[in-house]
């Protein structure tokens, strides 16, 4: 089980990020809750009217000249929300009064993330499973944390990695499995431009090293519910 206990020391921890241990820890700047966001807004869009102005493109053009405060408010406020702990979501357990025992699994949480080698987008899907022992989470609330760490400039390990650690802090469990299928567009859309390939990542924690659970976990995620069915 990771230590939660190690890991209060530093800065970012006393801020309220995230608890997680170090081989999954987003590489953030020592300074980088002494920005606000208005100021991390004002550079940004100075740097990116720098871009556009070397690639040639001139700013005054009607379609042009918001474009480099949309992007910086693209950053802060969207695609990089979940650099700022403030965003993250408050994962409010309570009793599993009716002693549900079996594995819960929310699966095909939508995925968009951005790649931090080339700042191109992931998009792609995640699976989230967890077996309680005492503590229920909100549904919704692993759609929210996949969301979260999806904003920040990513590799899908580190993403795959602390969705898990953050539920199984939340939920005081070892219990805690998540697997991602994404596509690069870094990988898709330039480089080797191959449009058909995606990347898979996992992380088992606790029970879920168990074969036989791993499995069971595996066959949900490929289960064809066919809601239309239903309807
Ligand atoms: N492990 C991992 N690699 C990633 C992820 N996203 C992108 N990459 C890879 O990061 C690598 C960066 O490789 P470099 O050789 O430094 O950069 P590059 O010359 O742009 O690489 P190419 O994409 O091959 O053109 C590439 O192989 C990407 O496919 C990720 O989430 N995890
Ligand atoms: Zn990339």
């Amino acid at each position: 089980m990771f230590e939660s206990k190690n890991i209060m020391t530093n800065k970012i921890d006393e801020r309220g990020d995230d608890h997680v241990g170090s081989s999954a820890k987003t590489p953030l700047r020592a300074d980088a809750f002494e920005i606000s966001d208005e100021e991390k807004r004002n550079r940004i869009e100075s740097s990116v009217r720098d871009i556009l102005e070397t690639l040639g493109m001139d700013l005054q053009d009607d379609s042009l000249k918001g474009t480099p405060r949309r992007v910086a408010k693209a950053f802060v406020n969207e695609l990089f929300s979940g650099l700022n702990p403030a965003n993250k979501p408050k994962l409010s357990t309570f009793d599993n009064n009716y002693k549900y025992g079996e594995m819960l699994v929310e699966k095909n949480i939508t995925v968009y993330s951005t790649c931090e080698h080339h700042l191109l987008p992931i998009v792609g899907r995640a699976h989230v499973a967890y077996i309680s022992n005492g503590n229920v989470i909100g549904l919704s609330k692993m759609n929210r944390i996949v969301d979260y760490f999806a904003k920040r400039p990513q590799v899908q390990e580190r993403l795959t990695m602390q969705v898990v650690q953050a539920l199984q802090e939340a939920l005081g469990t070892d219990d805690v499995a998540c697997v991602i299928d994404a596509k690069h567009l870094c990988v898709n859309s330039r480089g080797v431009r191959d449009i058909e390939s995606s990347t898979v990542t996992s992380e088992f924690g606790g029970k879920f090293k168990d074969k036989d659970i791993r499995r069971e976990f595996l066959d949900y995620i490929k289960m064809d519910t066919n809601f239309n069915e239903i309807q």
